[in-house]
């Protein structure tokens, strides 16, 4: 098969031929009913989400011909909520988005789209020694969802943005010589979201995500978002559209930390 993208021809609803898994039981992303949502008062108190990150001293970016990845190098560490005790170290985080505004996010809430959707994706360093070890195991990634509406510019994502131009072509890569720490991609409130176990949300679709994903979205300016949509994919096509519409929630509940 072509190689995977979100075109017609190889995109989501033909991966299921390479992927089987495709059709899994715990696949991603989903469609967040928050009526259906289940509150667990035990991800609050002593066992709230910590996110412990130490600010990148150069930003490595890559156009890696399906979305924008920032590498991390520093030891940023995720632990708390639905992770227990396991310390989860942050890898990468990268973007999804869509053409327009109206689309873009991966997750949706109650069938509601955002116009992206960031992805801060960590490992289980407690129980696994490598990213690539950790990756295809049951409780081996945790990843941060961030829903992304148009409105002020995020200052934190500059360094990104201000540096598409540069990356436009698939298989791009550049070191940007500027700080960055990756806590200020997040929201304000870290306490409220929702979260339920899936998978990568492209292939190999593995099946090793606890998903997190916050209830407040964050605002990045329309400016920051057409970067985003002026890269180009391996396809030589514009880079939009890069997400993969909701998979069935088969036998899951979804949590959320807040009433
Ligand atoms: N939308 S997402 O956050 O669910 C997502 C989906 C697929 C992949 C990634 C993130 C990233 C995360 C780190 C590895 C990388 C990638 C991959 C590359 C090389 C590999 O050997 C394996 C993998 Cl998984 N694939
Ligand atoms: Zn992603």
């Amino acid at each position: 098969m072509a190689h995977w993208g979100y075109m017609t021809t190889n995109g989501p609803s033909t991966w299921g031929k390479d992927f089987p898994i495709a059709n899994g039981e715990r696949q991603s992303p989903i469609d967040i009913v928050t009526t259906a949502a289940e509150y667990d008062s035990d991800v609050l108190g002593s066992n709230a989400l910590s996110t412990n990150y130490t600010p990148e001293s150069e930003v490595k970016l890559v156009n890696n011909g399906h979305s924008i990845m920032c590498q991390i190098t520093k030891k940023g560490v995720l632990t708390g909520g639905p992770l227990g005790k396991d310390e989860y170290r942050l890898e990468q985080f990268h973007l999804h988005w869509g053409a327009e505004d109206n689309r873009g996010s991966e997750h949706t809430v109650d069938g509601k789209m955002y116009a992206s959707e960031l992805h801060l994706v960590h490992w289980n360093a407690s129980k696994y020694s490598s990213f690539a070890d950790a990756v295809q195991k049951p409780d081996g990634l945790a990843v941060l969802g961030i829903f992304i509406t148009p409105g002020v510019a995020c200052n934190q994502f500059k360094v990104i943005s201000d540096n598409c131009g540069k990356l436009k072509t698939s298989g791009a890569e550049m070191t940007v010589d500027t700080t960055l720490d990756p806590t200020l991609l997040l929201p304000s409130n870290t306490s409220d979201y929702w979260t339920y176990l899936g998978s990568l949300t492209t292939p190999p679709l593995f099946e090793s995500v606890t998903w997190i994903v916050f209830k407040e979205p964050v605002e990045y300016s329309k400016e920051q978002l057409l970067a985003l949509r002026n890269l180009v994919d391996s396809d030589g096509n514009h880079m939009q559209d890069n997400y993969r519409p909701p998979a069935a929630l088969k036998q899951r509940k979804v949590k959320k930390t807040f009433t």
